[in-house]
C-alpha cells in the first residue's frame, strides 16, 4: 500500500506530458493498442532537443499486460534503423503515454506500397 502523503507528493511532481509537448490536434495514427500523436517539446532543451517526436497513448488504464509488453520490448530494441523509445509517462489519471522519436515513413505503408507496382 502506498502512503497518502507519498502518493500526494508525487502528482505534485509528476511531469505532465501536455505540460513537456504540444500534440493536440496532431494524431496521426492508430495502433491495435493506443493512438498516435505528433508531438514537438513547448521548450528546447538538452533532454528534449526541437526535432519531432510521436507521443503514443495506450489505451486502458495503467500498466496493463500489453502496455508492460510493448514498454519491455522497446527498451530492448535499440538499433539505429529502428526508433527509439526515450520515455514512459504515467499520468495522474493512470494514463500511460510513450515518447517515440518520430518516423516520417511508416514499413508497412513501403512494403504494401512496392508489392502493389
Ligand atoms: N514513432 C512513430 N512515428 C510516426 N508515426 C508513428 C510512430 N509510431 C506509430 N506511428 C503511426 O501510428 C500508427 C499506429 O502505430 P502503432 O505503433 O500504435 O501501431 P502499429 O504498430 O501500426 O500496429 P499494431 O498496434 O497493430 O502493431 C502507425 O501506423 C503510424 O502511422
Amino acid at each position: 500500500m502506498i502512503d497518502y502523503q507519498f502518493k500526494e507528493e508525487l502528482t505534485q511532481k509528476r511531469e505532465r506530458v501536455e505540460d513537456l509537448f504540444y500534440f493536440e490536434g496532431s494524431k496521426v495514427g492508430r495502433g491495435t493498442y493506443g493512438l498516435v500523436f505528433k508531438a514537438i517539446p513547448k521548450t528546447q532543451n538538452e533532454r528534449y532537443p526541437k526535432k519531432e517526436y510521436a507521443l503514443k497513448l495506450i489505451e486502458g488504464n495503467g500498466f496493463s499486460t500489453s502496455a508492460c509488453r510493448e514498454i519491455a520490448l522497446l527498451r530492448e530494441l535499440k538499433h539505429p534503423n529502428l526508433i527509439r523509445l526515450q520515455r514512459v509517462f504515467l499520468t495522474n489519471e493512470k494514463k500511460v503515454w510513450l515518447l517515440l522519436d518520430y518516423a516520417e515513413h511508416d514499413l508497412w505503408h513501403i512494403i504494401k506500397y512496392h508489392r502493389g507496382k
